[in-house]
């Protein structure tokens, strides 16, 4: 297995490492950044995983969410992959900002000419893990998912169909009934193909509306900004939260007043996310 450290930044007495590897899922080279904070020193740490949203990479999150100062207090890993892969040359992925690169959406494509190539679904929950834990003191048996956005929606489908691998769940602004929306639309139809029942198994909302994933662990933690501009066309998070509430599946949800979309708002309850995946895991928060 091809693995490189492309660089690496001492950051709270842990450190920053931007990393590479041929990835068997995707045919391709995929990058994704690692938090290591310094109670690895003395053994395995616990392990979340961000899933970054359109137009992102790897780099992303670790740049601007302002997460490893409260990780290296936790003693969370921290691991943010790449949103897709990427220059494969394929007709059409480089055509726009929410479709192809950047925006593989987290599923695992059925649809040439996607199908061998775009497949977030398994990289996140399979081949990567086993990639960080090969090389980093990571301790799989306590790991939990978030993410923003696409990224969101990528957190709440992954950890809810992937239930005994996520101790919990959380997501700032996510995608959360993307069969409801333009962004899901576009993916979902390019990625899965024309049939809806087909999208079902990827969208959370349906997901647990339908009782097809039945979530008991700690509530889904989602933060909303009343002043984002995709709220109303594009993220539906009322969608998820009537589903949980008709299904009995704990979730929180926080409006937050004045916050946009991006990662001002993020980084401003980064610490409250990743203090509610720390209790999760076991540590004191
Ligand atoms: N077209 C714009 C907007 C792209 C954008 O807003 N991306 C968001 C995620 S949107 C849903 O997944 C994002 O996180 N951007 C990165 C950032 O640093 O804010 C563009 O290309 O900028």
């Amino acid at each position: 297995m091809s693995f490189e450290i492309t660089g690496r930044h001492k950051a709270f007495e842990g450190e920053t490492a931007y990393c590479r590897h041929a990835s068997t899922e995707t045919g391709t080279q995929m990058a994704f950044a690692v938090y290591t904070p310094p109670q690895a020193a003395e053994g395995e740490v616990p392990v979340v995983t961000y899933l970054a949203g359109l137009t992102c990479t790897e780099e992303t999150f670790m740049i601007k969410a302002g997460a490893q100062r409260i990780a290296a207090e936790l003693g969370v890993m921290l691991v943010a992959p790449d949103t897709s892969p990427r220059g494969l040359g394929l007709p059409g992925e480089d055509d726009d900002w929410d479709f192809g690169t950047g925006a593989g959406f987290y599923v695992d494509a059925t649809q040439a000419p996607w199908d061998g190539h775009y497949r977030m679904a398994s990289y996140v929950v399979e081949e990567l893990p086993q990639v960080v834990a090969a090389n980093f003191p990571a301790d799989l048996g306590r790991a939990s998912i978030m993410g923003h956005s696409m990224g969101g929606h990528g957190a709440l489908v992954l950890g809810l169909r992937n239930a005994g691998r996520y101790r919990s769940i959380s997501a700032f602004a996510p995608i959360a009934n993307p069969m409801d929306c333009p962004w899901g639309h576009k993916a979902f139809g390019n990625y899965l193909g024309p049939d809806r029942a087909d999208w079902a198994a990827w969208d959370a909302t349906d997901l647990v509306r339908s009782g097809r994933a039945a979530w008991r662990g700690p509530p889904l933690l989602v933060d909303q900004g009343r002043a984002d501009g995709f709220l109303d066309e594009q993220l539906k998070p009322k969608a998820l939260q009537a589903a949980c509430a008709a299904t009995g599946t704990p979730f929180e949800l926080h409006w937050r007043d004045g916050y946009d979309h991006g990662y001002f708002f993020i980084s401003t309850f980064m610490e409250a996310h990743l203090r509610h995946h720390a209790r999760a895991l076991g540590l004191t928060a």
